[in-house]
């Protein structure tokens, strides 16, 4: 396991770090749509029993293909579960918390939801052990790198922490910190995917063939990730390295430069940073009028 010298992580845990013995547990995914069957498939790979929720048919059957239980019925994977994970949008939480509130008490529950806060999950989730979690695609091939903000005096953190580690590894963090690690390792994998579209189209642009292409991209950055990964270099002093003056890097970085590149890229992180905290104001408000309604409606 490889521990970052740049990162602010306190806790990080490899893949291989399930330090519990995971296979006699019951999780429940509710909401297994794109990251949640990700999730899923992950669990159930260190031998954890899933029951996997969606709403429509077509999903719940393609879940059951995939090997899960699979239900429409949130409350009956929450009762059965010893552990809870929500994977819906966040827009599609406050009618998933009317359905399940009142049955999570004592139970952990693990909100991957970009956005929302702690605090509205706790009151959404009266008695449960509530934390949010950050993970990304990468958890397809075990390799997210999974954010995690863990409750005050959390007595399920372990566990958390060996069930996340099912995906690849785990930074705790705090919470002060998940909506721009949502921006730079949730919405990661987008990014990078842009850039890596975006050179095999300049590749193509030079004559490359396609297949080639796709090989001579991914592998630079591969390679060029686990350079920085595996030695004391700061990626400016990489750049340096394979810059020659008068030589062919500096043409590319000069145009790059002149594009505004870096510019573009701490632009996209902050307005990303800026939505997942705008979310939380939203799904708030939806969530004060509903329960403004509910306490009116019953008086
Ligand atoms: N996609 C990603 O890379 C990441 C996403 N996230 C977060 O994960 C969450 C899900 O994102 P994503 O997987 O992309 O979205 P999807 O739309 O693919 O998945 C959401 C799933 O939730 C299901 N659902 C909605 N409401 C309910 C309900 N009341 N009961 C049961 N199931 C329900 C939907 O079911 P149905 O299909 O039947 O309508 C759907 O399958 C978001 O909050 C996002 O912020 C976090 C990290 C990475
Ligand atoms: O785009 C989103 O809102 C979610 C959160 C991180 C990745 N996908």
């Amino acid at each position: 396991m490889f521990i970052s010298r740049r990162g602010f992580a306190v806790t990080i845990t490899g893949a291989e770090g399930c330090e519990f013995r995971l296979s006699n547990l019951t999780v429940a995914v509710l909401g297994a749509g794109k990251i949640g069957s990700i999730m899923a498939r992950s669990f159930s790979d260190c031998g954890v029993h899933v029951i996997a929720t969606a709403r429509r048919k077509e999903r719940i059957e393609r879940l059951r293909m995939q090997g899960f239980e699979a239900t429409s019925d949130n409350v009956h994977a929450v009762k059965k579960a010893s552990v809870v994970f929500i994977s819906v949008k966040p827009y599609q939480y406050p009618a998933l918390a009317r359905q399940i509130g009142s049955h999570v008490a004592g139970k952990p529950v693990v909100s991957v939801m970009a956005g929302i806060p702690l605090r509205l999950l706790r009151k959404t989730l009266p008695g449960a052990e509530v934390y949010r979690a950050m993970p990304n695609l990468n958890a397809a091939v075990k390799r997210s790198v999974t954010g995690l903000v863990v409750p005050k005096n959390a007595q399920y953190r372990e566990i958390i922490k060996s069930l996340l580690s099912c995906m690849g590894s785990v930074y705790e963090l705090p919470e002060q910190l998940i909506d721009a690690w949502t921006a730079v390792a949730g919405s990661g994998p987008a990014i990078i995917a842009e850039f890596i579209d975006s050179m095999i189209l300049a590749a193509l642009a030079v004559g490359i063939p396609r297949d080639l292409a796709y090989d001579a991209v991914l592998e630079s950055i591969i390679g060029t990730a686990e350079y920085l990964r595996t030695r004391p270099v700061h990626p400016a002093q990489l750049r340096d390295e394979v810059t020659t003056p008068g030589g062919t890097t500096i043409m590319a970085l000069k145009v790059i430069e002149g594009k505004g590149m870096k510019s573009a890229l701490i632009d996209a992180v902050e307005r990303a940073t800026a939505r997942a905290r705008k979310l939380a104001k939203e799904i708030e408000e939806s969530i004060e009028e509903q329960y403004e309604n509910t306490n009116s409606s019953s008086v």
